[in-house]
């Protein structure tokens, strides 16, 4: 029998593992196939302390987070080490530094989805008991500028419903896809020089025609279908618009997982479709909403915080259109030795 879950995702302790499915402890190996890893590894002393997964599309992104992490929690990796992806990274690359897991799902939610069952069973084998998941994205603003960032008090599908419909054994199951209110207000009270508003993100299953654009490939819709249906949702609370946010809100609010979205707009759809700031601006954008959540971070871990909204490091944007590997080869102990540590050198 399928039951259709309603649990809220709230900031009270919550203990995913008992909602996970049954199944699972049956089986005597368990593969996480997509992250190359499986549960006869010692999961428990590599992921038991994960408290934070951090999730976003791009390997160079995930990347980046974690250096950032580095930097901000002020973790030393041990002299001659350099930070490695786990596991293997045809289709994720994922990172761990203390607390926190640092891992990129791809593009659309089939692949978010594929990912967060995987990592979701792999921290319930590790023992974590109640991890927060944080996706770190990038969207099109709705009636915002380019560079603010959108903390979702709310997800919705592109039919601009609350659900993320999934079908299982040949129908369609709309779970509820609901974000922790607690923990997005705390991160939006962070906000200080970051431009950052709450609203409601929407999550589409396609960047052109699913995003309301006349540049995709095929358009069977004039400029005035686009703005009409881009003011409806604006109407409806919507300020951003990505591929992910609905798929990943309504998992863990089945499984009772806190999950929050801080998505950076790259442009304001109302004015245009294509991406065209620059390498530089993106890069900048992109640190507005990871400063965000390692501010988030800092404070819940009872740190000062450090990072300004340039962000303490970030890797050049060009660096985005090489290999990740040539990135793990550049990112030796050098990187992650603070100024003054430099200087002591
Ligand atoms: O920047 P990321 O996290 O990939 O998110 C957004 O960017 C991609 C489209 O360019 C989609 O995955 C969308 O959700
Ligand atoms: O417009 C945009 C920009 C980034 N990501 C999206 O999904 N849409």
């Amino acid at each position: 029998m399928m039951s259709n879950h309603t649990q809220i995702s709230n900031s009270e302790q919550s203990n995913f593992t008992s909602n996970l499915n049954s199944h699972v402890k049956g089986l005597n190996v368990d593969y996480y196939y997509h992250l190359g890893l499986n549960s006869t590894f010692d999961l428990k002393s590599n992921f038991g302390d994960v408290k934070y997964v951090l999730m976003c599309g791009s390997a160079v992104r995930a990347y980046e987070i974690i250096q950032r992490v580095i930097q901000s929690l002020k973790i030393r990796l041990p002299v001659g080490q350099t930070l490695a992806p786990i596991g293997k990274t045809e289709r994720y690359s994922m990172f761990k530094v203390g607390p926190v897991i640092s891992i990129s799902h791809g593009m659309g939610k089939p692949s978010a989805s594929i990912m967060l069952h995987e990592i979701t069973k792999l921290l319930s084998a590790a023992g974590v008991y109640d991890p927060i998941y944080i996706r770190i994205g990038t969207s099109g603003g709705v009636g915002i500028e380019g560079g603010t960032v959108v903390i979702a008090n709310g997800v919705v599908n592109g039919l601009l419903e609350p659900y993320h419909p999934v079908d299982v054994l040949g129908k369609i199951i709309n779970r509820p896809a609901k974000v922790d209110l607690k923990i997005a207000k705390e991160i939006y009270d962070l906000r200080g020089d970051i431009p950052a508003i709450m609203g409601t993100t929407m999550s589409t299953d396609d960047f052109y025609e699913g995003q309301a654009r006349i540049d995709g490939a095929i358009c069977d819709y004039d400029m005035e279908d686009k703005l009409e249906f881009l003011k409806r949702a604006y109407d409806a609370g919507v300020r951003n618009i990505e591929m992910e946010g609905n798929c990943c809100a309504a998992f863990c609010t089945r499984l009772n997982i806190h999950f929050v979205m801080v998505c950076v707009a790259y442009l304001n759809r109302l004015n245009g479709d294509g991406v065209s700031a620059s390498p530089q601006q993106l890069t900048q954008y992109e640190s507005n909403a990871i400063t965000l959540v390692l501010r988030y971070i800092q404070k819940k871990m009872g740190l000062e915080p450090t990072c300004d909204s340039q962000g303490e490091f970030s890797i050049p944007h060009a660096l985005h259109s090489k290999p990740l590997d040539t990135a793990i080869i550049n990112s030796g102990i050098e990187q992650i030795l603070t100024e003054e540590e430099k200087v002591a050198k």
